[in-house]
């Protein structure tokens, strides 16, 4: 592997790693001796979350620039997380998800393409299956998106795919189900504004900095009438990525996996966790169903421990809580 100037870690591009997911993974890229170099546009992400190396300011779409980024470092991979990923925004603007998600994946193809770089891990998601008949759902499920941040993200991984196929790219495309938690020493942490998941959402409201929450749905075809997610430690994402680097530096073509713990988990589950958690119960308005919310989704995470040689380490959602409740108050203290 080829090293960064100045330093001799191997420099790993990571666009969108001053997010949520990326700088967890940049925390762990710098445990696992990379230097990571976050390419990111601050548009949802954020200046203090790039800790572990140096931050380029710039927009994927930008191919140029990211051609030159990648040069000037030596890049020896991409991760990339850069996107628009809310599900009801991407109904309301649909020209700025297939430009930033799409256009955004076909802009870097090219970037690496011009520097002679080959391997890829893609952040994609759970979204691409929309609301498969059968649980667990393994990579083999049809992939029918039922909403338009899933057709972009299935757009990008069906271009990524043609590209290996074609022989010009090795790409591992991670398809996480519910990313979960923050960062065990309180460092990083999930800080979307504005802010639409649950978990960050609940906590609010049980510490009275939020509205009550909504509850979208009670009457859904599951044990207790609420959605059930797949909710996966942003840490064992990040360690997905590690495992993924790896398989690259043997395999090539494109692999899809399945992120997550392969346990279904309640909306009503994750409020009592909370709840107890922050030592006061979250403040609920029953509501109607969110449209377009699939009942259930869960992994099989089958696949990814076969041949990524991956497993979630935790699979409890109270821990997972614990720790976005960790660092939220620490968060708060500092502000
Ligand atoms: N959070 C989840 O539960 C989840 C689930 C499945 C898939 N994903 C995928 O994981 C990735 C990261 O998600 P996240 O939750 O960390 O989101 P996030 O919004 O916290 O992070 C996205 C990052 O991309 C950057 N970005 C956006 N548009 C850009 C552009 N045009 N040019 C450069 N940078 C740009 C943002 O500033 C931000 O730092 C996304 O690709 C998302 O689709 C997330
Ligand atoms: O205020 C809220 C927010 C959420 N929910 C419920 O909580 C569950 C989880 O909702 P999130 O918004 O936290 O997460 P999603 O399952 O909608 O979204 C996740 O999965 C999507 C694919 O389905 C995308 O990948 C997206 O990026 C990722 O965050 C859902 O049943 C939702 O209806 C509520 O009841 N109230």
């Amino acid at each position: 592997m080829s090293a960064a100037e100045g330093t001799s870690k191997p420099a790993v591009l990571v666009t969108g790693g001053a997010g949520y997911v990326g700088s967890h993974v940049c925390k762990a890229l710098d445990r696992a001796g990379f230097l990571p170099v976050v390419y990111d546009n601050l548009a949802t992400g954020h200046r203090w979350a790039v800790k572990w190396g140096p931050l380029e300011e710039g927009d994927v779409r930008d191919s140029g620039r990211l051609e030159t980024v990648l040069r000037r470092y030596r890049a020896t991979a991409v991760l990339h997380f850069a996107a628009l990923s809310l599900v009801g925004a991407s109904a309301k603007q649909p020209l700025d998800y297939y430009d930033v998600n799409v256009n955004g994946a076909l802009s870097l193809a090219f970037a690496m393409q011009a520097s002679g770089l080959r391997r890829l891990v893609f952040s994609s998601t759970c979204a691409v299956y929309g609301m498969p008949a059968t649980m667990p759902i393994s990579e083999d499920a049809p992939t029918l998106p039922v909403n338009v941040y899933g057709r972009t993200k299935l757009a990008a991984e069906n271009l990524f795919s043609d590209l290996a196929r074609a022989g010009t790219l090795d790409v591992v495309m991670l398809r996480y189900f519910n990313a979960a938690g923050a960062d065990r020493d309180g460092e990083i942490g999930e800080a979307h504004d504005p802010e639409s998941h649950l978990i960050p959402l609940a906590i609010q409201a049980a510490l009275g900095e939020g509205k009550p929450l909504s509850l979208f749905g009670t009457d859904y075809p599951t044990p207790d009438g609420t959605c059930l997610r797949d909710y996966i430690h942003v840490e064992d994402l990040a360690d997905a990525h590690l495992k993924a680097l790896q398989l690259l530096e043997t395999t090539s073509g494109a692999h899809a996996f399945n992120l997550g713990t392969g346990i279904g988990v309640s909306v009503r589950d994750v409020l009592a966790a909370v709840g107890k958690l922050a030592g006061k119960p979250v403040p609920v308005i029953e509501s109607p169903r969110r449209e377009g919310d699939p009942p259930q989704l869960y992994a099989s995470p089958a696949k990814a421990e076969r041949a990524l040689g991956w497993k979630a380490a935790e699979t409890h959602i109270e821990s997972m809580v614990g720790s976005a409740i960790n660092w939220h108050r620490k968060a708060r203290s500092a502000a």
